[in-house]
């Protein structure tokens, strides 16, 4: 009785005692913790709650990283705060890399498997076996030898598949992928066949195993508040770690021993090529410090490094590409193209293993971006962490308090949506790949989230405004992208090509105009292409891509233009014979505002020869609209002034009546005319206007848009070009000389023909031979393209090709302006004028990428009447050119651009105008 009573009591006692021990270590966790103070990452237990979520242990990080990136568990000794934000982890891994160490605790828990080894301390220790390891592995021999021991048990592991692949049989790929590379390491570090891998090697297996256990049961201290007690008292787990801990020592300190009696016999022994032997070598120069304790602890260190990571790595790793077959063949398709090309006959593994060579190697990105993916989903080591030495703050505020652990968890970052996008758990190789190809594989992991430097803010755009592309050009030297802050958003500038196809082409779904341009302009454009995005512009874009294709366009849009030019040279001719100065731009503005509304709505507008009052009004009110409309994009306040009606707002908002009134009434008068019977329905039918009335609803509203879309499209882009192009003429008479002579010998009409007749002798054949004047229109959009500047906006966050983030929301603009003139783009000679720089030797013109040379925009926006433009362009300019020959009012003038939507010249183009002699 007495017996029971005491066992009983025994019992008792000690549970009791372990209930005391509990509440003592829970509510020390909780004491001095701060755990409701928020300068604290937010606590979400006590480590004793990891204990119920241990076989999914990363996966719980994984959820609660989702709502908050950095939180903490608390344990009896101090906070072990969890961090997903990159920038916590280089603050801890980097910049403040001597004041987080491996800590007490953690050095206590693995002392006894890695000992001294590398894994297990901190500073002078750590940094010499740092630096011993560092020379041995970057040794030419320990890199062949690695490479040769790596093929041979390939070829072992070959073989071996290969009979489970003709018998059909179902084996453990991770169990012979751990028995690969532990052969392969022991072979590496120690000049050892195990054999584990064909299961010859008694010893070795035995090795193995105590290893994997000792390993997890060492970790399994981490959950164990009891480990040391039961360490202490050689029960349970620990007497365990304690009887694998002797078969390892007993098996490693063997291979010290007969590895030390070899060298110390063979003194010239030269095959040093294992890690032992060039360690037990270094040793000599220090042997007390470097004896075989130490040793041991070296060599198991390393095998603990790369057995485990590898193993599993190539686990997880056959295990995705069997749920991803056709990732699958790519691999096995791009080692075929590159093995293969190199003209080997493969008939067995050993050949095969022969033709993988470092240069081989070097050259399967996609195999080297499935093994990344790879490790982001499984990381080898999938929670890390270092002790804090001092009271710190985190780069994301959060307080750490000095003994505090601070653990980076690979696992969960890699399913962090913040960090890789929405398709963080997926297997998506392009992401890597893409990291790749810009040489900064595994960087992204560590990167905090960086924006492009700083130029200045809106405000310097303000005080700028008259040389606001040259003080953008300036800007884009120093940096290819910058950004520009304003009250409201980022404003990202950017003159980089990679980073121009990027946002009009590549993911070009993500940038658009966005409501900020919209209300920007709609009160100008409307609805119109210009404005819109998503699928009313991808309506507005078919509609119009299929106007501006038909020949029936292409047809009636020349005949205007030969007509307006015809008009134009008239003009000129009597200006010639009187040596009156003209101002070009003007002309041109009216000229192809004519063209253009003949074209749009079948109205001969005439504002060319001033014959209409109501038609000069509209053009003046659209241009000044325009204008106002473009200074919105720098006046914060416009906003507030179009709300009282006062200032600029109030003139725009006169101005876009008087386009209004105009518009609908042409629109008014269109409708009537094409429901009248009697009106000629050929001829009705040629404008865009009436096409488009055939093919949509009537809505004025809707067509005033569209139409006003494509005059503000069409005229101020073609007349600013052609102004600069005869300014750039002038500049260069030389090259004025040859085009004159290239539109000769193009067309070859006799000396005498009248300008409509010579307007009309240029077909579209002629057109297509004038190389020369096609480069020196080229080279004139390059230098002054008529949209300078382009903005978007950015939809969702984004990284640029530059490796540079952009926020929701933040502007993205294109800069065609100073693009023109960047040195890295077009060489040193970028700021000057050679038409040549388009044409090849045989005097062929070149085209260019479109996202070097911007002028017409690129990708799926591109402008839609280029080749419209250029029609007009080059039959305005081989009329004028053959008639005339154009030189500055004042030779020395330079011309400088007036800031609005495009690019237009600053109080004009004023020119003398000759006649061509011969002509
Ligand atoms: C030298 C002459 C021209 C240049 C340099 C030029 C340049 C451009 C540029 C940079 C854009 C993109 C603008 C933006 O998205 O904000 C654009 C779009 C457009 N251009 Fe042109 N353009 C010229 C002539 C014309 C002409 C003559 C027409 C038609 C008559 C035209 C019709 C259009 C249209 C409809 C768009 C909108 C395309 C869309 O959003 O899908 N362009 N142009």
């Amino acid at each position: 009785m007495g017996i029971i009573l005491a066992i009983f009591a025994f019992i008792a006692l000690s549970i009791l005692s372990l209930l005391l021990r509990f509440s003592y270590l829970i509510i020390k966790s909780y004491y001095g913790k701060s755990f409701r103070d928020p300068s604290y990452a937010p606590v979400y237990g006590t480590v004793f709650h990891k204990l119920f979520y241990y076989n999914r242990l990363y996966d719980y990080h994984t959820q609660v990283a989702r709502k908050q990136p950095t939180f903490r568990f608390l344990a009896p000794a101090a906070s072990q705060i969890y961090t997903t934000d990159v920038r916590n982890i280089e603050h801890v891994l980097q910049e403040k890399f001597d004041k987080y160490s491996k800590g007490g605790y953690n050095q206590l828990v693995m002392k006894d498997l890695f000992g001294q080894g590398i894994f297990n301390v901190d500073g002078e220790k750590w940094g010499q076996q740092r630096m011993l390891a560092s020379h041995q592995f970057s040794t030419r021999d320990l890199q062949d030898f690695s490479s040769s021991v790596f093929k041979t048990n390939t070829v072992k592991v070959v073989n071996a598949v290969s009979e489970f692949a003709i018998t059909g049989g179902i084996f453990d790929m991770q169990d012979m992928m751990m028995k690969f590379t532990l052969d392969s390491i022991f072979k590496v570090a120690f000049g050892v066949d195990l054999n584990c891998l064909n299961g010859s090697s008694k010893e070795g297996t035995i090795f193995m195993k105590a290893f994997d256990e000792s390993n997890a049961l060492v970790y399994g201290r981490y959950k164990d508040p009891f480990w040391q007690l039961k360490k202490l008292l050689n029960i349970g787990s620990e007497a365990s770690i304690s009887d694998n801990l002797k078969v390892i020592d007993r098996f490693v300190n063997k291979f010290i021993n007969e590895k030390r009696n070899l060298l110390a016999v063979q003194q010239d022994y030269n095959q040093k090529e294992d890690l032992l032997s060039r360690f037990l070598v270094a040793s000599e120069e220090d042997p007390e410090k470097m004896n075989d304790k130490y040793l041991r602890d070296i060599i198991l260190n390393f095998i603990c490094a790369s057995k485990d990571p590898s193993g599993t790595t190539l686990s997880w790793f056959f295990y995705m590409l069997s749920k991803n077959p056709s990732v699958q063949e790519k691999i096995v398709q791009e080692v075929r193209d590159i093995t293969e090309n190199q003209g080997y006959e493969v008939t067995n593994p050993d050949d095969f293993v022969a033709t993988i060579t470092e240069e081989t190697i070097e050259r399967m990105q996609y195999l080297h971006a499935a093994l990344a993916e790879t490790l982001r989903l499984y990381p080898a080591v999938p929670l890390d962490g270092k002790c804090a030495e001092i009271d710190d703050v985190l780069p994301d505020g959060f307080r750490v308090k000095k003994g505090d652990g601070v653990y980076y968890t690979a696992y969960a970052m890699a399913r962090m949506p913040y960090i890789w996008g929405d398709d963080a758990e997926e297997f998506p190789l392009a992401i890597i790949l893409g990291v790749l190809t810009v040489g900064i594989l595994g960087r992204k992991l560590k990167q905090k989230k960086k924006y492009h430097p700083i130029g200045g803010t809106v405000f310097n755009q303000l005080l700028n405004f008259n040389r606001l592309h040259h003080y953008m050009t300036d800007l884009a030297t120093k940096h290819k992208t910058y950004r520009l802050i304003s009250p409201f958003r980022n404003e990202v500038y950017t003159a980089y090509p990679p980073n121009v196809e990027y946002i009009l082409k590549t993911n070009f779904e993500n940038y658009g105009k966005g409501w900020y341009n919209y209300e920007i302009l709609r009160d100008l454009l409307g609805d119109g292409i210009f404005t819109v995005d998503g699928d009313k512009w991808r309506q507005q874009r078919k509609l119009s891509s299929y106007e501006f294709s038909t020949k029936v366009l292409r047809d009636f849009s020349s005949v205007v233009f030969k007509r307006n030019v015809a008009k134009l040279a008239q003009i000129l001719f009597e200006a010639a014979n009187s040596n009156q100065i003209m101002e070009m731009q003007d002309l041109f503005m009216k000229s192809t505002l004519d063209s253009i509304f003949k074209v749009a709505f079948g109205v001969e507008l005439d504002s060319m020869c001033g014959s209409s009052e109501e038609g000069d009004h509209f053009s003046t009110a659209f241009d000044d609209a325009s204008a106002m409309t473009l200074f919105r994009y720098v006046d914060v306040s416009w906003k507030i002034k179009k709300f009282l009606n006062i200032g600029s707002e109030a003139t725009l908002k006169k101005k876009i009546e008087v386009v209004d009134t105009f518009v609908y009434k042409l629109i008014r008068n269109k409708i009537e005319q094409m429901s009248n019977p009697q009106d000629d329905s050929s001829m009705k039918k040629e404008d865009i206007l009436s096409r488009f009335l055939q093919v949509t609803d009537t809505d004025p509203k809707y067509l005033r848009d569209i139409i006003l879309n494509f005059i503000i499209a069409g005229k101020d882009t073609t007349a600013t070009t052609l102004s600069w192009f005869i300014y750039m003429l002038c500049k260069h008479p030389a090259v004025q000389e040859k085009v004159a002579q290239e539109v000769k010998e193009a067309t070859n009409v006799k000396d005498n023909t009248n300008f409509a007749e010579f307007a009309d002798s240029i077909t579209e054949e002629s057109q297509e031979q004038m190389y020369y004047l096609h480069a020196a229109i080229t080279e004139t959009l390059r230098l002054y393209p008529a949209v300078p500047v382009d903005a978007k906006i950015c939809f969702a966050d984004d990284t640029l090709p530059d490796g540079f983030n952009v926020s929701k929301g933040d502007m993205v603009a294109y800069q065609p302006y100073a693009m023109g003139r960047m040195k890295f783009i077009w060489g040193d000679d970028a700021e000057e004028f050679k038409p040549e720089r388009w044409l090849d030797e045989n005097g062929i013109f070149q085209k260019e990428s479109p996202f070097k040379f911007t002028a017409f925009q690129a990708g799926p926006r591109i402008c839609l009447g280029k080749e419209f433009a250029y029609r007009q362009m080059k039959i305005f300019s081989a009329v004028l050119l053959h008639f005339f020959e154009f030189k500055l009012s004042n030779e020395k003038a330079i011309i400088n651009y007036r800031t609005m939507i495009n690019l237009h010249m600053d109080g004009g183009l004023h020119v003398r105008i000759l006649q061509r002699r011969g002509n």
